[in-house]
């Protein structure tokens, strides 16, 4: 089975690896543009841009599985929170979708984002590190690295597969 991701970014790809580990796939990683925002700026938003990397992967890609996985924030009455949402396609079928853990992001980097920043280059400054967003991200920079950002796609995507396996 030829599983194409839509993004080249190793934490994502990891996370798409480790769900799959069991199936006999080969991955192929694909640069697919997420048609929203950068920085997308609510769970609708977010959810549409790992639609349109899934399907966008699988129209670029030949394979049976189209992935995508995107990462934005949502406002809310606590604050401004980190979201994570995934979506895996299959040609003819409606996309599967799963989301991820969600912690709230410190006022000073919300602020930040607010004004038009993008997250990736605000927790490269806040961290000063650079590619958090290709390592622990900034779900693990804020949960002292119990939690890092492959972790978390881990579990979108054993969620995204396990509806798959469910759906068959
Ligand atoms: O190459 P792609 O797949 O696009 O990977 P990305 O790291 O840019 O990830 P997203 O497009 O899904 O994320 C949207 C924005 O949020 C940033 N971002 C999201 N989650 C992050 C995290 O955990 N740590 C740092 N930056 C993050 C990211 O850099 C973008 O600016
Ligand atoms: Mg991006």
């Amino acid at each position: 089975m030829n599983i194409i991701i839509g993004t080249k970014n190793p934490a994502k790809i990891k996370a798409v690896q480790a769900a799959f580990q069991l199936y006999e796939a080969e991955f192929h990683a694909l640069d697919i543009p997420s048609g929203v925002q950068d920085q997308p700026f609510s769970d609708e938003e977010t959810i549409k841009g790992a639609i349109n990397r899934a399907y966008g992967a699988l129209a670029a890609g030949k394979g049976e599985i189209g992935i995508g996985l995107e990462g934005g924030v949502q406002e809310t009455a606590y604050g401004l929170f980190l979201c994570n949402w995934g979506a895996l396609v299959v040609e003819g079928k409606p996309p599967i979708i799963a989301g991820g853990a969600r912690i709230p992001l410190p006022d000073e980097v919300a602020k930040r984002l607010i004004a038009g920043e993008e997250l990736g280059p605000v927790m490269e400054i806040f961290a000063k590190k650079e590619d958090i967003r290709k390592k622990e991200g900034a779900v693990g920079v804020f949960t002292n690295g119990q939690v890092s950002r492959a972790d978390m796609f881990t579990h979108v995507m054993k969620l995204l597969v396990g509806q798959y396996e469910y759906q068959k």
